[in-house]
């Protein structure tokens, strides 16, 4: 298991954040504390922290792709790829996808849910960073792990907003380098 110190930038993003998740229980199932980013997304000083701070993380990494998870890594992913000047490739659940893909299937922590990526939507050794917003169990980020190393990338690293790092979550994604904005 390996993790990316957090650097100043990181900090300032996590207090920032910290302020703008609210914590909605029992949703979608009894149980759960669903992590809500929508007062982030609704506060622009606020998701200009928290998008600066994954692009410094981006550039620091050199990526040339942002991969983004359907559908909250989305609203993360496309402003970083804007910002860093980097290509973005939608990671997106079963059946949205046109061309021909590759799927996955896995467990998450109220479900299950296939994944889809195009077979062309990455050229080989394009180094790609995986953004969404919360880590939990880790298959989702497991599974577009592994697809986007079929299309022959290199991912250097997941960054999520949030850790549920009572789900180890980082059990299931391996070796891959993983940056969380907070860890609850
Ligand atoms: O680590 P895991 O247990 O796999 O859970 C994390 C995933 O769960 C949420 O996605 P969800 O499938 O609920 O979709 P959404 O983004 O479409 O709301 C979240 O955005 C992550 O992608
Ligand atoms: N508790 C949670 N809140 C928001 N998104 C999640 N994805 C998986 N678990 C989650």
């Amino acid at each position: 298991m390996t993790s990316v110190e957090s650097g100043p930038a990181l900090g300032a993003a996590a207090e920032v954040l910290a302020a703008h998740v609210r914590d909605v229980q029992d949703f979608p199932k009894p149980g759960v504390v669903f992590k809500d980013i929508t007062p982030l997304l609704s506060t622009p000083a606020a998701f200009g922290v928290v998008i600066g701070a994954l692009a410094d993380l981006a550039r620091d990494l050199s990526v040339t792709t942002i991969a983004g998870i359907e559908a909250r890594g989305f609203l993360l992913a496309a402003p970083v790829a804007d910002r860093i000047g980097a290509g973005l490739v939608p990671v997106r659940k079963a059946g949205k996808l046109p061309g021909a893909t590759r799927r996955e299937t896995y467990d998450l922590e109220y479900g299950t849910a296939t994944l889809e990526i195009h077979q062309d939507a990455v050229a080989a050794g394009e180094r790609v960073l995986l953004v969404d917003d919360v880590l939990a169990t880790g298959g989702t980020a497991a599974a577009a792990h592994n697809l986007l190393r079929g299309c022959g990338a290199d991912v250097v690293g997941l960054a999520v907003l949030m850790e549920l790092s009572f789900l180890a979550g980082r059990d299931r994604t391996g070796a891959l380098p993983v940056t969380s904005i907070m860890t609850l």
